[in-house]
């Protein structure tokens, strides 16, 4: 993969979206390497101008490159759900992202919200699936703007999809040194999707008799994630369960410009997917003051992806040194500072 040239699309997206985007790309630049961008104009913005979300002509380009790089999408001017829904999560169902990766980690020198609690207290791998459970649009409306009005809005959870999805984090866990995976859920209220979730976990752990397994509720999960993260290894779970849950992990890990993702399809068949664990924040964007880490973390799980293992443990370091250097000091810098900040240590 390093001999050829990377193909890289990059859908800067909306707010911050193309703030944090732009520094992520200086930190590959950084690099050295030989990557040939294309951006795609998705967004907002073309929605006000064409109407169009993700045509499929544009959806069938970006299928050619080798990874994806996003931003953020959604703005206040456009309805809520039509860029989310039209645009984000089809790039992740037509793609088949059905993993989608969520590390939360607890960097040195940075502050967390939780008393005492060090660095290797929380160290955590949420492997959130991405094209099925409430996310995958079952339901509808009925009465619409009725005093009568019923809206459903349904989990889908096939045993296909909630499988393979579980096999994924068993392989993580069976990686890591601690061995030891929880399934998050809500089994006890959610009994059909939260049987099969239950199910799926057993069957596989037999094949993984060094992994130790247990279950958490996801009532209780986010109060652990508070009062003792260090519960937490590799966490699997559904896809709306794993959105939540990483937002709360991003707020003990030391704040959402830190949390990086991956929308991976394991199978290779799909270029994989790298955004930030947050969204694209109208209320600073265009001010400069977005924590642009989160997108340089996500490069990082990118070239991992992409096999280039000792580029992504490069990015990764000048993080955490960035991060041991910065001590609270996030606020004197705006977003290309840090951007230049840590591309000179990538840069060396
Ligand atoms: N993957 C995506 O494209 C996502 C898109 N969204 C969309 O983004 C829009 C805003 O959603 P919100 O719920 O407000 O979530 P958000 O994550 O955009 O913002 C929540 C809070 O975190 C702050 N924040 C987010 N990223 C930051 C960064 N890098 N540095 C410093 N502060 C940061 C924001 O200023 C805001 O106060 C909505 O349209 C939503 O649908 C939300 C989450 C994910
Ligand atoms: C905007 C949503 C579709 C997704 C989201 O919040 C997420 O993936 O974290
Ligand atoms: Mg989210």
């Amino acid at each position: 993969m390093a001999s050829r040239s990377i193909r890289l699309a990059v859908v800067a997206g909306d707010g911050i979206g193309p703030e944090v985007v732009a520094e992520g790309l200086k930190v590959l630049d950084a690099l050295g390497m030989k990557i040939e961008q294309t951006p795609y104009d998705l967004g907002a913005a073309r929605w006000h101008r064409t109407g169009e979300t993700l045509p499929d002509s544009v959806l069938a380009e970006i299928r050619q490159h080798d990874a994806i790089l996003l931003g953020a999408v959604g703005d206040p001017s456009v309805p809520s759900g039509v860029l989310e829904r039209g645009l984000l999560l089809r790039l992740r169902f037509e793609l088949d992202h059905f993993v989608n990766l969520r590390p939360v980690r607890l960097y040195p020198g940075v502050e967390t919200p939780l008393a005492d609690t060090r660095p290797e207290d929380i160290d955590m791998l949420v492997v959130r699936e991405g094209t099925e459970g409430p996310y995958a649009g079952a339901g509808g409306v009925l009465r619409k703007g009725t005093p009568q009005e019923v809206a459903t809005q349904e989990s889908l959870n096939t045993a296909f999809g909630v499988e393979r999805v579980v096999r994924y984090a068993f392989e993580q866990a069976a990686r890591r040194p601690r061995k030891k995976l929880t399934l998050v859920h809500k089994n006890n209220v959610l009994t059909y999707a939260g049987d099969l979730w239950s199910r799926t976990v057993d069957a596989v752990a037999a094949e993984y008799p060094d992994i130790e397994v247990d279950y958490s509720h996801v009532d209780a999960a986010t109060m652990f994630f508070v009062s003792q993260p260090e519960r937490f290894d590799v966490i699997v779970t559904d896809n709306l369960f794993g959105d939540i849950i990483t937002d709360l992990g991003a707020a003990v890990a030391g704040g959402i410009g830190l949390a990086a993702s991956g929308n991976i399809n394991p199978t290779g068949a799909a270029p994989s997917m790298f955004e930030p664990v947050h969204g694209s924040a109208p209320d600073i964007a265009g001010q400069g003051k977005a924590d642009p880490t989160a997108t340089i973390l996500s490069v990082a799980l990118l070239l991992d992806h992409l096999g280039l293992a000792d580029e992504a443990r490069k990015v990764e370091q000048a993080v955490a040194d960035d991060l041991i250097e910065r001590q609270g000091a996030w606020a004197a810098r705006s977003t290309r500072e840090a951007g230049d900040d840590i591309a000179e240590r990538v840069a060396g």
